[in-house]
């Protein structure tokens, strides 16, 4: 076994780079820096260096700012010579969107390969930054790495797989709901988040399992916000269980459905600006969801379930989590927590992302 670290260990050291400002080679020589931490300096440095440089951005990104987007799913837009740092950010992040409108003429790539910009977005995305790089490319990509003190990763190593996890420890944890409770800590092996799951009682794992999958809200879950009805769901999943005496609830650290909480609060932001849910995590270029319920579904499995009576109000997660091999025997609706402060959310879930109230 080699003491230096693997790809997957190296990806994980790539995430940290990033949010720190950092930039990251790809085999293919595309070097990318995510752009809501871009200094100046790196700014001029990364120009002065290789090809010239080019922004990438979702095409959710792309259509808000009116980019034409000739890749599927992202956009790669030459940086004009004239480009500032805070022009760069603005492409990035919509927060000046309403008062600056125009960013172009923007030109857009058709030419040349874009999977590694694709490749870029995607681990940018995983470290919870804006999705949105600035590029170059060089020639000898693993001398530059070397020479900068820069991670190298072989851009094929940047794959939507996920890692796979291993329970850390559970204890008892008595709770209010009920004092048969268990808490059990799964880590995943590459750096990323952990992730919990609380056990009442002794579920039978021959039999259907009452379960939730909640993501995490520290906005509802902690705070009591009246925007969303998290919190009150959370509490009401918990003690429908200590009430049947077993259940399993997922504590998922997908926060904002997995944009992480500083870009769910971008997307308040802009909700305070008129945008539904769906529109602001499009404006700021996610899809609507960008959970991953495989983590989910591999947790139950490794605890030893695989049928569940899944409280939920969306039939997409039950979509998701059968496709994930997880038997749902049935969906057992979870109807609280609505208020005049979150009417407006819950229509919106229901309308444009198929929630049942
Ligand atoms: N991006 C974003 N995330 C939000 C917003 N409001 C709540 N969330 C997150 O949404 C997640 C909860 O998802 P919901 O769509 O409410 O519900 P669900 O899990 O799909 O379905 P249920 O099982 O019925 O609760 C949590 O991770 C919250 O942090 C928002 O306006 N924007
Ligand atoms: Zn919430």
């Amino acid at each position: 076994m080699s003491i230096s670290p693997d790809t997957s260990e190296r990806i994980s050291r790539a995430r940290g780079d990033l949010r720190m400002g950092v930039p990251v080679v790809l085999s293919s020589g595309l070097v990318f820096c995510a752009i809501e931490v871009l200094t100046e300096s790196r700014f001029n440095a990364l120009r002065g260096e290789g090809s010239d440089p080019v922004i990438a951005i979702t095409s959710w990104r792309a259509q808000t700012i009116k980019a034409t987007a000739y890749d599927g799913d992202i956009a790669r837009i030459a940086l004009p010579k004239s480009a500032t740092r805070t022009w760069v950010a603005s492409i990035a992040d919509p927060a000046g969107d309403l008062n600056h409108p125009m960013k172009g003429p923007l030109k857009t790539l058709r030419d040349g390969p874009a999977g590694p910009h694709r490749a870029a977005i995607a681990l940018t995305k995983a470290a919870h930054l804006l999705p949105a790089v600035l590029t170059i490319e060089v020639a000898n990509p693993r001398a530059f790495a070397l020479n900068n003190n820069l991670t190298f990763l072989p851009e094929d190593a940047i794959t939507s797989d996920t890692s796979p996890l291993h329970r850390v420890v559970h204890a008892g944890l008595p709770m209010d709901v009920s004092e048969a409770g268990r808490l059990h800590i799964f880590r995943p092996d590459d750096g990323g988040e952990e992730h919990y799951a609380v056990e009442i009682g002794h579920p039978d794992r021959s039999q259907p399992v009452l379960s939730r999958l909640h993501s995490a809200c520290f906005t509802g879950d902690v705070l009591g916000s009246l925007k969303c009805d998290c919190g009150p769901q959370l509490r009401a999943a918990l003690m429908q269980m200590g009430a049947e005496g077993s259940g399993v609830l997922l504590y998922l650290n997908q926060e904002g459905r997995g944009i992480g909480l500083a870009n769910k609060m971008r997307a308040y932001s802009l909700q305070d600006q008129g945008f539904d849910t769906v529109e602001a995590n499009h404006r700021l270029g996610f899809n609507d969801d960008e959970r991953d319920f495989r983590i989910g579904a591999e947790i139950l499995r490794q605890m030893g379930f695989s049928q569940v009576r899944l409280l939920t109000n969306n039939p997409a997660k039950v979509a998701r989590l059968e496709g994930c091999g997880l038997s749902v025997v049935e969906r057992v609706p979870l109807h609280v927590g609505e208020n005049p402060l979150n009417a407006s959310y819950i229509a919106t879930k229901a309308a444009k992302s198929g929630h049942l109230f």
